[in-house]
């Protein structure tokens, strides 16, 4: 009878692995130590990718994406995350804002200018100067002219026309025109009169029509540090020109916006100069110094508007966090992006309810706040961003509070909101509720609620507690890396 033969042998694999039948014992000795290295090789080969898949869990990247209408705070939320979580690399861009706070100084005289010259031209019949009571809100602008000290302001502060061009080369690229001549941005004045306070038929030539925009990525930074300030016509460099011309000017400026008929003349065409992006002409001598370096709040007021899709990456520099790698993507302009970022830890939604009596500058028949509750809408409705988290920003707080404390009547705008008292706080609490309810009722699967009343630009108040102040930004932040940790399986 044959000897039984082992079940393996049957196996095409192991006949193919069984060592020869003859082999001597110096070739078993080689290939036991060849057998050896192999395994060896391949242990060493699974351990790295065990260590490779261990990292990439717990690989402390997370993505945030900030959405909102423009001016909502998205750009400030980013820089208030850099000053707080990459301190160091954020005090040394400080100075590369220079700039654009320059020309949004610049923009703000031209406001006050444009509105004058709108006066003067609707003086066409001379008579009533511009004198007398500056409270008295009754009588017409047709029918006035300008006191001879504001056309010698006028005349004297003429030379910042030729710094706004000079920022504006800084700032854009030479071939790109169009990103001067998107509509005008600001949003100064009340009542829906969004938008230039003069007349755009007379003023259709005028550079306050144009929003400064940049693009994606840090080229803008390059342009403004990297380049001399201007050649001039003498083809000579002149140490920072623009800074010069505003230092020289500053006795004027100051007038200018001290001046009793130009602040009754901003009351009358309801025009909140104080309130809109951008304002600093109330830290003049200040910022018109020869020696200014812009301070970490005058960055976070900074106005310049982004187009497109940009993602900052940071590293975590400080605290249990640190080398968390955090890419924040700040999307400027539709929701229509949104489908391209359904794989983002969170959505950081920014809602300025302070806009509440205030027009689309696009499209003037759209109310700010309800363009935000439509967008909110439509966010928390989307399918494909159902199991994003998001945290809901109600921000521009504080000119919510300097509005309603004004007299401003949130009733007369949303009539919702009845009879309640024109309050701060209340009107947050109202707001909050409805933001909530909206989330509720339109997120396709049910999800937390995480709503903060925030005033993003807000470094310290008083004498309270900086960190206080964030507590949004910690939250958020504890909130995204919980659920991120949680995702990892490492919670
Ligand atoms: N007072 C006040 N100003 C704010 C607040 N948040 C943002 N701003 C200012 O509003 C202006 C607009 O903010 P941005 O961050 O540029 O707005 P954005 O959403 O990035 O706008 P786009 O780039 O046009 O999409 C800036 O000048 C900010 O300093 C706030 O809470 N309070
Ligand atoms: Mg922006």
């Amino acid at each position: 009878m044959p000897p039984t033969r082992d079940l393996s042998d049957r196996d095409p694999l192991s006949a193919a692995l069984r060592p020869p039948i003859d082999e001597s014992e110096e070739e078993k000795t080689s290939r036991l130590a060849e057998e050896e290295a192999a395994k060896r090789v391949s242990l060493a080969i699974d351990e790295s990718i065990r260590i490779e898949k261990q990292q990439r869990k717990k690989q402390k990247l997370v993505r945030l994406l900030l959405l909102g209408q423009s001016e909502s705070g998205k750009s400030t939320t980013l820089r208030q995350f850099q000053r707080l979580y990459t301190p160091n690399a954020f005090r040394e861009e400080r100075v590369l804002w220079r700039a654009v706070i320059q020309l949004n100084i610049v923009r703000s005289i031209h406001t006050l200018l444009d509105t004058l010259n709108d006066i003067r031209r609707r003086d066409v019949y001379p008579s009533t100067p511009y004198t007398s009571d500056p409270d008295s809100d009754s009588e017409s602008e047709s029918h006035v002219q300008l006191p001879t000290h504001l056309e010698d302001l006028r005349r004297r502060l003429h030379p910042l026309r030729h710094i706004e061009s000079l920022l504006i080369a800084k700032l854009v690229p030479p071939n790109e025109h169009e990103a001067t001549t998107l509509g005008y941005g600001g949003s100064n004045s009340v009542n829906g009169n969004v938008g230039p306070p003069w007349n755009s038929r007379q003023f259709a030539h005028s550079s306050q029509h144009k929003e400064i925009f940049v693009r994606p990525g840090a080229a803008w930074k390059l342009r403004s540090h990297g380049r001399p300030q201007s050649a001039g016509t003498t083809g000579q460099e002149t140490v920072d020109e623009s800074q010069a011309v505003l230092h020289h000017c500053r006795t004027d400026i100051v007038t200018l916006w001290n001046d009793p008929v130009v602040r009754q003349i901003l009351r009358r065409r309801k025009i909140r100069l104080e309130e809109s992006p951008g304002f600093y002409l109330n830290d003049l001598d200040r910022v018109t110094s020869l020696q200014y370096f812009p301070s970490d709040d005058d960055v976070l007021k900074a106005r310049l508007k982004t187009v497109g899709v940009s993602e900052y990456s940071f590293h975590m520099e400080a605290g249990d966090e640190r080398g968390t790698e955090w890419r924040i993507i700040d999307v400027g302009g539709s929701p229509t992006w949104v489908p391209f970022f359904d794989d983002v830890n969170a959505i950081i939604f920014l809602a300025p309810i302070s806009a509440f009596d205030q027009v689309l500058v696009e499209d003037r028949s759209v109310n700010r706040l309800e363009d935000s509750v439509l967008l909110w809408k439509e966010v928390c409705s989307n399918k494909l961003l159902a199991k994003v988290d998001l945290v809901l920003f109600l921000n521009k707080c504080d000119i919510l509070e300097s509005k309603l404390k004004s007299g401003v009547r949130l009733q007369k705008y949303v009539r919702s909101f009845g009879d309640r008292a024109n309050d701060p706080e209340v009107a947050q609490k109202y707001f909050k509720s409805k933001f909530s309810a909206i989330h509720r009722e339109h997120s396709p699967i049910p999800r937390k609620f995480y709503g903060f009343c925030t005033s993003v630009t807000v470094h310290s108040l008083g004498s309270r507690n900086i960190s206080a102040d964030y507590d949004f930004l910690v939250a958020v932040k504890d909130m995204v890396l919980r659920e991120h940790l949680r995702a990892s399986k490492l919670l």
